[in-house]
Formats: C-alpha cells, sequence, structure tokens
C-alpha cells in the first residue's frame, strides 16, 4: 500500500509499519510542503489500526539537510516544526527515525522527536544552524542537552559541528548503528518495540541532567564563544538556549528557544551567513568572459600530479594533494631542502592522520631532485620563489619535460599568469592557482585563468580544488587577482591614518571590533612586511633617499605612504624579527605588544613631513578601510575578474578573514546601502583628491542610480554595464 502523492510518501511495509519517506531531493529539505506531508502521513499511519509502529527516512539514503533555507527569506508558511514534532514525539505507537547521509538542522530534530534513532555507519548528524546564524528552534537545543548532558550539547550547538553515526551511538544521540539498510533495520526494530511503553522514550520528558560545576562551564563557554564568535550574536543565544534547557521546565525553555530564535531570524547576521551559505555553492558554478561554463566543460581525470619547489607553500600543497588520495611527485632541486621538507610533510601528514584517525599517506609520495621525474604526472603545480624570471625558466623546463597535455599550475599570488603562459608552446593548459598559507590548511584557492587558459584547464583545476576540500573560486588574471588586489587599497588607507594621526593600535581595534581575527597591522606583522616591500621596489615605488614634505609622499602621480618601507629599511619585518608595526618578546613571537619606539617614529615622521596630527575615530577606519576596499571590489566586476559578487565574498570570507556573519564585502557593501557607500567615498575622495582608489567606481554609480538593486539583482547590471563600456 502506497501513497506517492505527496513529497512524504506513504507505504505500508512488512504488513505493520507505517514507513514515511521524505522526497525533496536533493537533501529532502523540511520545506513547507515536505512539512505538510509529514503531519498527514504520521496521522494516517497513526489512525490506520493496522498500523503498530512508524519509522520516518528520507528518499535516496539521505535523512534530511534540514529546514528549506530558501524558505527564510519568504513568508513561511506550511505547518511549524515544533508542533509537529511534539505530535511525533506525543504519538501512542513507537515512531522510529532511519538515518541515513545526513540528519543535520531541523533533520536531526525531526529525529529527537522520534522514539528511537538507528543510523547508518555512514551518517553524518549536527545541529549546523549556528553557522546560518541562528539556533536549533525545533526544539532542539531543549531536547539535545536533555539526551545528551550540557556540555556535549554546548559543544555541538555552538560549534554547529556534524559527528559520525559512531559518535552519534557514542554520545547517546543515536540507539544503533547499523552497516546493514538502515531503513529495514528500523522496520524490524519498530516491530520489536511495538506495544511496549513509550514514556521513557520521549526526550522533552527528561530532567536536563546538571553538571556539578553549573555556574563555572557556562561562564567559561560563554566567554570563549563571545571571544571566538568576534561579535556574531547567534553563539551566544545558542549558550542561551541551552542554559534555558538546563534551568527551566521544557515548555518555558521552548518558549526562550522561540524568543532567541526570533532575534536570531530577523537579525541582518543571519541574512549574511544564509547568503554565505549559497554563495559558497555559487562559485562552483563558474563561467568565464569567453562564455565557456562549469555545465560544459569537462574536466581531464588527474591521478598523479606534481609539485615543484618545496618551500612552505609546495610542503603544504603536497600535504594536500597526498590527502586527497592522489600520487605525488614532489620535486626539489636543493638537496638539504629536500630532505628538510620530506621531514616536514611527513610530520604533517601523520599529524593529520592523527587527529582523523586514519593511517598516514605517506607512501603515495615520491621526492625526487630531478625534475625528469615528473614526466608522465597529469598536472604540475609550480610553488617556487614568488619570481617572474624564475617561475619563466620552471615552466620551460616543464613544457620540456612533460607528456603532452599535462596541465601546468602555477601557485601565485599576484604574478601575471598569462604571461608565464606565453612562455609555453601550450598556454591553454596554464592555469594559476592561489593557494592560501598554510596551503594544506586554508580552504580557499583562486583558480586564475588567463584569456588563453582552456575551459578545461579550469575545469581540471576548479575540480581539483574540490577534491582537495578547497572552496575554489575561478577568477580573471590581473594584478592581485582578486583578493589581493582588493587588499592594496585596504592597506593604503591604513597607512595614510598612521600619517593622519591613528596609531596602529586603533586602527586594528576598529576592525578587528568589526570582526575581523586580525587587524591590518598585526596581520602584516604576521605575514612579514619584507614581502610588500619587496612589491613595492620592484613596482619601482621605494626610494631610499627620502626627502621630507608633501612631494616625498607622490609617488607616480598618486598619494604614497613609504611608512612600511622606512620600517623595512630598519630591519623591522613583523614577528619573524620581533619587530613590526608592534614589538614581540623575541623574534618569532606571537603576541604583539605596544611599541613605543614606533609612536615616536610616527610622531617624528610627521613633524618632518608637516602632517599635523588628528583624532581619528573607528568609524573614519572603518569607512576609509573597507570602502576603498569594497570600491575596488566593484571595479573587479566591472572589469569582468569576478564574475559575480558571490565569488569576491567567498574569497573574503575563507581567503581574508572577513566575519561570516556579515557576509562579505560586497554583501555588506548592499548592506550598509550602497547609497551610503557612494556617498563616503565621494567625501572621502574630495578630502583626499590625490588618491585614486577612493575615486568611486562607475559600477557603484550605475547600481547606486539605478535604485541600489538587491545582490542577486547586480550580475544583470554588470553584464549591461560592461556591454556599455
Ligand atoms: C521562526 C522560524 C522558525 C524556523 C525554525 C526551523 C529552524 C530550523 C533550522 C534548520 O534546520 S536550518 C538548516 C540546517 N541545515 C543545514 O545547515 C544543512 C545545510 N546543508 C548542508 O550542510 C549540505 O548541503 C549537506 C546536507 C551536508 C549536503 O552536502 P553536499 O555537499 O552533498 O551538497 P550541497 O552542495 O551542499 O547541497 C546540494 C544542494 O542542496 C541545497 N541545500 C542543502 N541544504 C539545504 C537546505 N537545508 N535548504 C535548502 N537547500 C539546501 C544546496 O544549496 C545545494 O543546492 P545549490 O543549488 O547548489 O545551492
Amino acid at each position: 500500500m502506497c501513497d506517492k502523492g505527496s513529497m512524504a510518501q506513504y507505504t505500508r511495509v512488512s504488513g505493520f509499519v507505517g514507513l514515511i519517506t521524505l522526497q525533496n531531493p536533493p537533501v529532502n529539505a523540511l520545506s513547507a510542503a515536505v512539512r505538510q506531508g509529514i503531519v498527514d502521513m504520521v496521522e494516517r499511519a497513526l489512525s490506520d489500526p493496522i498500523v503498530k509502529s512508524v519509522v520516518i527516512c528520507g528518499q535516496n539514503g539521505n535523512f534530511c539537510g534540514g529546514a528549506d533555507i530558501k524558505e527564510f527569506g519568504t513568508n513561511m508558511s506550511g505547518p511549524p516544526l515544533v508542533p509537529m514534532i511534539d505530535a511525533i514525539e506525543a504519538a501512542n505507537k513507537p515512531v522510529v527515525a532511519a538515518i541515513e547521509g545526513s540528519a543535520l538542522g531541523g533533520g536531526l530534530e525531526l529525529a529527537l522527536g522520534c522514539h528511537y534513532r538507528i543510523a547508518h555507519s555512514k551518517a553524518r548528524l549536527g545541529l549546523p544552524e549556528v553557522t546560518l546564524g541562528l539556533l536549533p528552534a525545533a526544539g532542539g537545543t531543549q531536547r539535545l542537552p536533555r539526551l545528551v548532558g550540557v556540555p556535549a550539547a554546548l559543544n555541538l550547538i555552538t560549534t554547529g559541528r556534524h559527528v559520525t553515526a559512531a559518535q552519534a551511538l557514542q554520545l547517546g544521540i543515536v540507539d544503533q548503528v547499523t552497516d546493514h539498510n538502515a531503513v529495514d533495520v528500523a522496520v524490524t526494530f519498530s516491530l520489536s518495540v511495538a506495544g511496549q511503553s513509550l514514556d521513557a522514550r520521549r526526550i522533552s520528558t527528561y530532567l536536563c541532567p546538571l553538571p556539578s560545576d553549573f555556574d563555572a562551564l557556562f561562564e567559561g563557554v560563554m566567554q570563549k564563544v563571545r571571544q571566538s564568535a568576534r561579535g556574531a550574536i547567534a553563539p551566544v543565544a545558542c549558550v542561551q538556549a541551552v542554559r534555558a534547557a538546563a534551568t527551566l521546565p521544557y515548555t518555558k525553555g521552548m518558549e526562550r528557544e522561540q524568543e532567541l530564535m526570533a532575534t536570531l531570524f530577523t537579525s541582518g547576521q543571519a541574512r549574511a551567513q544564509q547568503y554565505c551559505f549559497f554563495a559558497q555553492r555559487a562559485v562552483g558554478r563558474w563561467r568565464m568572459p569567453s562564455g565557456a561554463r562549469w555545465e560544459t566543460s569537462k574536466p581531464r581525470p588527474v591521478h598523479k600530479a606534481a609539485v615543484i619547489g618545496l618551500g612552505t607553500m609546495g610542503r603544504g600543497i603536497t600535504v594536500a594533494l597526498a590527502q586527497t588520495g592522489l600520487s605525488v611527485v614532489a620535486v626539489e632541486t636543493q638537496e638539504k631542502q629536500l630532505m628538510e621538507a620530506k621531514q616536514a610533510v611527513s610530520g604533517m601528514l601523520e599529524r593529520g592522520a592523527k587527529r582523523h584517525g586514519v593511517v598516514p599517506t605517506l607512501d603515495r609520495i615520491s621526492y625526487s631532485q630531478n625534475i625528469q621525474a615528473i614526466a608522465e604526472v597529469d598536472l604540475v603545480i609550480e610553488a617556487v620563489f614568488e619570481d617572474m624570471a624564475l617561475k619563466t625558466e620552471v615552466f620551460q623546463q616543464l613544457s620540456a619535460v612533460c607528456k603532452p597535455g599535462t596541465l601546468l599550475c602555477t601557485n601565485t599570488s599576484a604574478l601575471d599568469v598569462d604571461k608565464l603562459a606565453s612562455e609555453t608552446p601550450n598556454p591553454e593548459l596554464v592555469v594559476g592557482m592561489h593557494f592560501f598559507a598554510p596551503a594544506h590548511v586554508m580552504k580557499l584557492l583562486e583558480v586564475v585563468y588567463g584569456p588563453r587558459s582552456s575551459p578545461q584547464a579550469v575545469a581540471t583545476a576548479m575540480q581539483l580544488g574540490k577534491k582537495m576540500g578547497k572552496v575554489s573560486v575561478a577568477v580573471g588574471n590581473c594584478r592581485g587577482f582578486v583578493g589581493n588586489r582588493m587588499l592594496m587599497p585596504y592597506l593604503q588607507q591604513a597607512f595614510f591614518l598612521l600619517e593622519e594621526g591613528a596609531t596602529p593600535e586603533l586602527v586594528d581595534q576598529a576592525l578587528e571590533e568589526f570582526g575581523f581575527p586580525m587587524g591590518v597591522f598585526r596581520m602584516s606583522d604576521l605575514s612579514g612586511l619584507d614581502i610588500g616591500w619587496r612589491v613595492r621596489k620592484r613596482d619601482e615605488l621605494v626610494e631610499p633617499d627620502m626627502a621630507s614634505g608633501k612631494s616625498a609622499r607622490i609617488r607616480q602621480g598618486s598619494r604614497y605612504s613609504p611608512l612600511g618601507d622606512l620600517l623595512c629599511e630598519q630591519g623591522r619585518f613583523g614577528q619573524k624579527t620581533g619587530r613590526g608595526w608592534y614589538q614581540y618578546d623575541k623574534p618569532g613571537s606571537r603576541v604583539a605588544r605596544s611599541d613605543p619606539w614606533l609612536h615616536s617614529f610616527l610622531v617624528e615622521y610627521r613633524a618632518r613631513h608637516g602632517l599635523v596630527p588628528r583624532s581619528i575615530d573607528h568609524q573614519e577606519v572603518l569607512e576609509r578601510c573597507l570602502y576603498a576596499l569594497i570600491n575596488e571590489g566593484f571595479r573587479i566586476l566591472e572589469d569582468g575578474i569576478a564574475a559575480g559578487p558571490e565569488d569576491i565574498d567567498v574569497i573574503y570570507v575563507f581567503g581574508y578573514g572577513w566575519p561570516r556573519h556579515r557576509g562579505g564585502p560586497m554583501f555588506y557593501a548592499g548592506m550598509v546601502g550602497l547609497a551610503k557607500v557612494l556617498e563616503r567615498l565621494e567625501h572621502y575622495q574630495q578630502a583626499h583628491p590625490d588618491v585614486p582608489y577612493l575615486q568611486p567606481c562607475s559600477l557603484l554609480r550605475r547600481l547606486v542610480a539605478g535604485g541600489s538593486p538587491p545582490i542577486h539583482r547586480w550580475r544583470e547590471v554588470i553584464k549591461k554595464h560592461q556591454s556599455q563600456l
């Protein structure tokens, strides 16, 4: 017997079991229609006298990915989740959740309303709402602590992390784990418990186990959460909701859960985080200005890859490749460097394997000093020192050694990928792969295509990035690509603010309060001031004999601040030398302390150049640094270097520490209001006419003139704008 009409299919199986199957591909999200289906089918099963027990499962081996996030921005209709789950829990016949694939968010909350949970061994469970700026508001914050205790519930709910079926069993979230068909096991099990009392199976009736150090525990967790949340409100609300579970009866706790959720649900932060969720997936649907796109470009198979150059980046890339299961040839011409790299890579793989409880993949890597060793690989990632002449030489060698069709990738943060491609006989096989340090940890990968890169080469690099667990974004070739290009105006404004009266501490504090893990000066100290110095020298911006006055701060026709150069001349390269914008206890130490030398240096510098310091507040720091960066983002869109605002936002959230609860720079501009961003840029441009980065971009003007459409409509405007340029 079967009813296929709704988005929850009803079948009677094994004679006496009502089987309800959620059907909403790809993840069986709880849309209004699915919820209605569940309500109707549960009612049907419970009212059918032949049915002794009920099993709920999901179609295509996937239980449920939670509430339908797409519905959040709409007038949510259909039956609400809470009464639906309460009705399941109150049922007088056993209801068993058969969990395959994922049980996340509302999906796990649905399962927690069931009387029993049986999971397949490959299933994953979690309450990831916090990552969407929400909390588990279908009873998750009240049932989970009652089931698994407060500390475990706090951990799962405030981090949103997923657990494996085995971990879920250990925690007590599921009752049984099986390697067999979980639905079949659940059906048999449900019949075995039919007719038994369900009193002890309704989690909402449990007393929440209270830890002895209750106050200290909550205080500690709240402190930790506030610190790591960097201004995000959802993690804090999660702690408050769990505290309600521990201190209030279930119904009162539920009221608190709903109250907290209502605040989060309408907050800009939730909108930003949900935008990030979809943006992260949208960047996989890449397209190039030529019209080539992800759906029509088939990647080449990559079984064996090579890494050339085993410095810090090359080592991280080798680890990341080996962890995907590929065979890797790692080449380093210097013997000492090769030996050190081998040891370092093995160490990283062993530590990674230990963390994940698996066997390290050391034998997947072969090391060589000879570039001939890469003759048979399908793809090469060159990671030698960031120097065009050196990279060109290496690329010429690669072209001579590799078998025909091998994809040649360069790991570069700013060099001209097209120029490098033009030095090879097959420029269509060349793309940039801009990894972020440490390359085996950082999630972001910019895949840089030049005008001659083939769609297949881009598709292959994008697919490899995905396999390596990266969030890969395809971007066009220009100086600094997307991320580093936008960083230039940001850094420049920070330097100018110092000239005008700010301190590194003030600028960093403003940016950290905004939500960056580190302000611009602490970040520069960490990455090394010498990196930018080298680039500026190459660009002939650094003048050794610096005069005084305004003219000394004009380079190539625009305002220039030599502050970074002056620090480098003093050997102040940041953490590695123990001195930079801050001072450190010793070279390599990480704790930044305010440096009186730097403050005196700034005072002298301003005096020498006739700069009268003024008081600068946090708002000016944010407007100048962030709006200049955003303005460059609009230029990048105008130039077609990024296909859409989502690409830029994903790059900034995953690679540059932009706070996720603010959605990314382009989303943030929309939240602030494009007209306001434009007005402030115009204001600052008038005050600083010698700073081209503050000149508002024409795309921004056009968007404002067009009534500041929502971000999902920008692509239409960009297309029209580009066609008229
Ligand atoms: C006052 C209001 C009351 C509301 C109370 C109810 C609150 C409930 C809270 C929730 O349940 S919030 C949702 C919690 N769930 C999640 O966060 C899970 C999100 N999904 C994932 O983590 C992953 O998608 C997955 C389930 C682990 C599957 O990963 P996989 O890599 O296999 O596929 P994806 O590429 O990520 O996704 C495929 C496709 O599906 C879309 N999608 C996934 N989950 C949802 C969802 N919950 N709602 C809507 N759509 C979803 C995803 O966007 C992809 O589609 P796209 O077109 O490529 O974007």
